[in-house]
């Protein structure tokens, strides 16, 4: 690693060989320590710096302080203030804080190449190459907290700029607006689905496992999504390892404290502490699976994860995929895999903005999906006369309004019916983001059969939803409907039975979404409805 300056970033640390991912770039020990019950602080840091050999004094006073400071004792802690870092580890927490010289060189980006943490072990700070680094690229890490990392632009930027006196232009900082914008809606769905995890009950993993493997699952993909810091993919697969665990099913509980772990070994090595604690908290929950607190539901063995299955099946296999038809239980209009917000529809990639054959794209994906809207508004465009085109404006789940407009054969004409109302939804399958001519981003439908508009808003039909999910996994006893499997007795009965008896929302519950080898269309065909 070599040190450079770069204007406006000051010095940076480049890589002077190429670095493969996981590998340990350095570790260090700090030279100035401050603990967390230290009462006096600029007093410890003197102290500390007048104790200090001639070239490290001469390292430490070379470091960036961004403080002003008048004497010597200032300028001592303006450099302490400016460049300690946490030494908190996963599981311990108060350390206090620590100037380490080479690590003090690493700039910032919201999306770094490079994880720093504290070992507490071997009472060193370790970074570690998130991904292959180029030789004469610049290692960076990141210098937010984890709530922070998952914030949108502008708060980054703020809290940057007032604890670092920092404008970054990393990639994620640095993307177009509209693009950013998606980003920041993704980080926002993603900040949300952590903190439901913060404040999940132990008890909601046996209650409603397969909604906390979800969660998990959706966790996974928006971190790929958004190509962040590794680390934070650990923390899906140890929850989803202890849902499993927690439900019984030993073998995915294994597989996924497996992938934790290899996540831990890339971005903190093999001895570092989350690995050694990780391990003692599966042993721990497995000795305690037979204890009342577990349940039974989905008992495996260990020994029972199956073999020569292919990576799409590995996966469905994985997350319980396949399970909701296997035990009766139905699909989730809110699993944002199925029922994507628009935000995260595929596409466009390029300025033509079409990414291909959306069958073809279904079937490469593993999956096909549904995007549900409420149509706002109606109006019939006359751009290429003599033909119209129906335009509507629809607002996605997380009420983003987009235009949708149609370039069936017949510009939309083939859906008029009593369902084509303001305020009804949309269902499009399998559909993608499309760039128009004007540089607005929204839905272009060639195909009639992929659109069915239900006639109910999408806040109640997801209301109908959660009765649907709640009467599905409650039991199929005399107060619950036949025809449409809501309790008889709910308030809201007669209008979701209603709504029910059309088979094409039915389906939208029974449908196999990971089954991506055939093309969907409206009418919807399923091959065995529970
Ligand atoms: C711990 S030091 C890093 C080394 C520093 N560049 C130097 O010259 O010593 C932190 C300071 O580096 C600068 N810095 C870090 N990341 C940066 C970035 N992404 N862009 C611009 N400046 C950055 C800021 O001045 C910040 O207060």
């Amino acid at each position: 690693m070599a040190i450079q300056d770069v204007p406006g970033k000051g010095r940076v640390s480049i890589a002077l060989l190429n670095i493969p991912r996981g590998k340990r770039i350095f570790s260090e020990s700090p030279i100035i320590v401050v603990r967390e019950d230290d009462s006096n602080i600029e007093e410890c840091v003197v102290q500390q710096v007048e104790a200090l050999s001639e070239n490290q004094r001469r390292a430490f006073l070379q470091l960036r302080n961004t403080r002003p400071w008048t004497n010597d004792k200032q300028r001592y802690l303006g450099i302490f203030q400016t460049t300690a870092l946490s030494m908190a580890s996963g599981t311990d927490a108060t350390c206090g804080a620590g100037v380490f010289i080479k690590a003090s060189h690493i700039n910032h980006s919201c999306v770094p190449n490079a994880y720093r943490t504290w070992n507490t072990d071997i009472e060193r700070h370790t970074v570690h190459a998130l991904g292959n680094i180029d030789e004469g690229e610049e290692i960076t890490i990141s210098y937010l907290t984890d709530s922070h990392t998952r914030r949108g632009r502008e708060t980054r930027q703020e809290v940057l700029k007032a604890s670092y006196g920092i404008t970054c232009s990393c990639r994620l900082c640095s993307l177009p607006p509209q693009e950013s914008k998606e980003c920041d809606a993704k980080l926002k769905e993603l900040a949300k689905l952590y903190r439901a995890k913060g404040n999940q009950e132990y008890r909601t993993l046996v209650l409603s496992p397969l909604e906390q493997l979800r969660r998990a699952e959706r966790m996974t993909d928006l971190h790929k999504e958004l190509g962040l810091c590794q680390d934070a993919w650990s923390l899906p697969y140890s929850d989803a390892a202890e849902i499993l665990i927690c439900n019984g099913d030993l073998a995915r509980a294994g597989a996924f404290a497996d992938m934790a772990i290899s996540v831990w070994r890339i971005y903190c090595g093999n001895d570092c502490t989350q690995i050694k604690a990780f391990r003692t908290f599966l042993q721990l929950l497995q000795q305690g699976h037979d204890s009342q607190r577990v349940s039974k539901k989905w008992s495996t063995a260990v020994n029972e994860c199956p073999r020569g299955l292919g990576p799409k099946k590995w996966e469905d296999w994985l997350w319980r995929r396949e399970d909701p038809y296997r035990q009766g239980q139905l699909v989730d209009l809110r699993t944002r895999a199925s029922f994507p917000d628009f935000a995260s529809l595929p596409g466009p990639i390029s300025s033509d903005g079409f990414l291909g054959d959306s069958d073809i794209l279904a079937e490469e994906r593993g999956r096909h999906w549904c995007f549900l809207a409420e149509i706002k508004d109606m109006s019939f465009l006359t751009f290429s006369s003599p033909n119209k085109h129906l335009q509507m404006h629809v607002e996605d789940v997380d009420k983003q309004k987009i235009p949708l407009i149609f370039y069936t054969e017949f510009g939309g004409e083939e859906v008029d019916g009593p369902n084509l109302e303001v305020g009804h939804t949309v269902a499009v399958l399998n559909v993608q983001r499309h760039k128009f001519g004007d540089g607005a981003l929204g839905v272009h439908l060639e195909d009639p059969r992929k659109l069915k508009i239900f006639p109910v808003s999408l806040q109640n039909l997801l209301a109908l939803n959660d009765r649907v999910q709640h009467f599905s996994t409650a039991s199929t006893g005399p107060k619950t409907c036949h025809a449409c499997a809501v309790g008889r007795k709910e308030k809201n009965h007669k209008a979701d039975c209603k709504l029910l008896r059309d088979p094409d929302l039915r389906a939208l519950f029974v449908i196999e979404w990971e089954d991506s080898a055939r093309p969907l269309r409206f009418p919807l065909e399923v091959e065995k409805e529970s």
